[in-house]
């Protein structure tokens, strides 16, 4: 089958399958090579351990053609979709559904910092999103010379931007590789889905 094909069938089983995904659902969002699908795994093999233990070495990765649906159970059941950053042009098919939204930054990255910034401007200013929970995380921290959160936010100007958002908006600095910050994404994710039912 042509690659063409597979992605479109794939692309419309998954517009069936989001029809019913109910108020669990999780957008996960984010440039091509940010993270998304790392930080996917690492939540969910810290949920299985209730955040306790080590997460061991990282898995591995590939770009994402289409969109991942991983569930966590983090008290409730957590749907999390991940939208592989190279979709960035049908992201928008799946705003309807989601009740937080977890948008991921590449700290690493200066380059790529302002296409990130047109993406979140695009994102906060979408009225099918206008109720989601938003939480920026800022990945890759681990790596030498990454810029810190306060750069960040005065780079894009994330507090002009949280004055004038309809979403309640949180930022945390996190390295998926390492483990930093993991357990405080997936605290965010249950009292964000506990309190929306
Ligand atoms: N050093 C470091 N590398 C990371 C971190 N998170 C992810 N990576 C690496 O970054 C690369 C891209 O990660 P992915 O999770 O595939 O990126 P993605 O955002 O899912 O990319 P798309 O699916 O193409 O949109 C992989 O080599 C990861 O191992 C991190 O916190 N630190
Ligand atoms: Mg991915």
């Amino acid at each position: 089958m042509r690659a063409e094909l597979r992605v479109g069938l794939a692309w419309l089983s998954e517009l069936r399958l989001s029809s019913g995904a109910g108020s669990g659902m999780c957008l996960l969002l984010g440039a091509t090579g940010v993270g998304k699908s790392l930080l996917v795994k690492r939540l969910q093999k810290l949920s299985s351990r209730d955040g306790k233990g080590d997460l061991g070495d990282p898995p591995p990765t590939r770009p994402t053609v289409g969109t991942n649906l991983t569930d966590i159970v983090a008290q409730k059941k957590i749907t999390i979709r991940e939208l592989g950053g190279c979709m960035g042009p049908i992201w928008s098919s799946y705003y309807g559904n989601c009740h937080s939204l977890l948008f991921m930054v590449d700290a690493s990255n200066p380059t790529q910092l302002s296409a990130s910034c047109v993406q979140l401007l695009g994102l906060l200013s979408a009225e099918e999103l206008a109720k989601a929970s938003v939480l920026i995380l800022f990945n890759k921290i681990d790596l030498p010379c990454y810029m810190t959160i306060e750069e960040m936010k005065s780079l894009i100007r994330l507090p002009d931007l949280m004055a004038c958002a309809k979403q309640n908006i949180t930022t945390l600095e996190i390295s998926a590789w390492k483990g930093t910050g993991l357990s405080d994404v997936l605290r965010w994710l249950q009292d964000t889905h506990r309190t929306n039912g």
